[in-house]
């Protein structure tokens, strides 16, 4: 089995986004297509819809158009027009940053549970049984509860999501003053405090007139980015202050460069830990969702999460780097089929086809910590 295993620190984000997908007015046609291009950001909730799922989650790839905004932009969600210095005249800008929250403490877990269960992106019933939706929500909170409890009490008795995003705010918000952008920025959260609903109030509270949405989940998936952007469009629709606020959204951002280039810094940096790094066997591990998203529902998780680990690698190329690497999925929930290959089972292949070194590198994680990194807890035995 594998003689050296490292793990990169959880260091990018925590989570993982929603395509396209809310994309119905894209302005990207001008933008010239570059290596680390990807697909258009910009959407207005106001033209959102979840009676037309087949809007949000096509998963044609011609429907992808292919654009690389800059970041620091506002764009209008009525005119798309960009302004060069996005704060004029009296408008206050906010960001909210969405991600799924966590428990905070072990009494936490099982309510935190049911919130995530009861959400039909998550559990996807078939209409006629949504009835069904929250009692099985229940049933199914109850009995995975002390399973989670264990993995939560393993990584000190709580989530340390909310710290994370709460430090990724604070840091996004220095560099925007920094860059003369003078924004506030909220974290909402999809199944724990601070929940989405109480950023909102907030915003209303602060009196923001431009608002930058952005899911800390690099790759979009309709379980994350995309159950977080629906919930905000149903907010959105029925109140006249949000409404009339512009906004805008930046559904994915696996494939920017400064992201792609700081997963490359942190994979260079621990192969530099052993012996023979060349050698070396780069394991990318996500969190996997179940195959039926993908393939019925039109889910673009799988296609950005091996897009971007293809990124990540022509990066490492590029500084020289040609190490052999896998991507597995992990994380599967309930009795159906998820996205393979399955974490576990891929590590034991390695182990049989000999390989003595291995880079893991959470990817795209759940329960992760700085202090026991999941694949650590969850696979350190095998
Ligand atoms: C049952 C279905 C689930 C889907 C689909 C799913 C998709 C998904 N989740 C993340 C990221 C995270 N998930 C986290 C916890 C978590 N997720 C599920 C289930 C599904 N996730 C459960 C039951 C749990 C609770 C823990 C457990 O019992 O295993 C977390 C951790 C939050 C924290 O506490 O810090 C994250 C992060 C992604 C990226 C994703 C789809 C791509
Ligand atoms: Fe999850």
């Amino acid at each position: 089995m594998a003689e050296s295993i490292a793990m990169l620190p959880w260091s990018i984000s925590s989570a993982a986004p929603l395509d396209h997908r809310v994309m119905l007015r894209a302005n990207c046609s001008s933008q010239k297509l570059e290596r680390y291009s990807g697909t258009c950001t910009e959407a207005s909730f106001s033209r959102l819809s979840s009676t037309q799922p087949s809007l949000l989650f096509s998963n044609s790839k011609k429907s992808r158009l292919k654009c690389l905004p800059p970041l620091n932009v506002l764009v209008d969600s009525e005119t798309q027009a960009v302004p060069a210095k996005p704060l004029v005249g009296n408008d206050k800008i906010g960001v909210l940053l969405l991600n799924l929250g966590g428990p905070e403490t072990l009494d936490d877990v099982q309510p935190f549970l049911f919130n995530l269960f009861a959400d039909p992106d998550i559990i996807r019933l078939p209409r006629l049984f949504r009835f069904l939706q929250k009692p099985l929500a229940q049933f199914i909170s109850v009995f995975r509860a002390p399973k989670s409890k264990e993995g939560y009490a393993a990584i000190g008795g709580g989530s340390p999501l909310r710290r994370i995003t709460d430090a990724q705010g604070e840091e996004l918000k220095k560099a925007l003053w920094s860059k003369d952008v003078p924004a506030n920025v909220y974290v909402g959260m999809r199944y724990w405090h601070p929940f989405t609903e109480e950023a909102i109030e907030q915003i209303k509270k602060d009196g923001i007139t431009k608002l930058v949405v952005l899911p800390l989940y690099p790759q979009f998936s309709i379980s994350t980015s995309g159950s977080s952007l629906r919930l905000l469009e149903s907010i959105f629709r029925e109140d006249e202050y949000l409404v009339n606020m512009q906004h805008t959204v930046i559904p994915s951002w696996y494939q920017r460069e400064g992201y792609i280039k700081a997963m490359a810094n942190l994979i260079e940096k621990e192969l530099q830990g052993f012996d023979t790094p060349q050698k070396c066997v780069i394991f990318f591990s996500a969190h996997g969702v179940p195959l039926a998203y993908v393939e019925e529902a039109g889910d673009p998780y799988k296609a950005e999460m091996e897009e971007c680990v293809d990124l990540i690698m022509e990066e490492l190329e590029r500084r020289g780097l040609n190490n052999p690497y896998t991507l597995a999925y992990q994380s599967r929930v309930g009795p159906v089929e998820w996205l393979k290959p399955y974490t576990d089972e891929t590590i034991i292949d390695l182990g049989k086809k000999g390989v003595k070194n291995l880079l893991a590198v959470p990817i795209r994680f759940g329960r992760c910590c700085d202090r026991v990194p999941p694949i650590c807890w969850s696979y350190g035995c095998i």
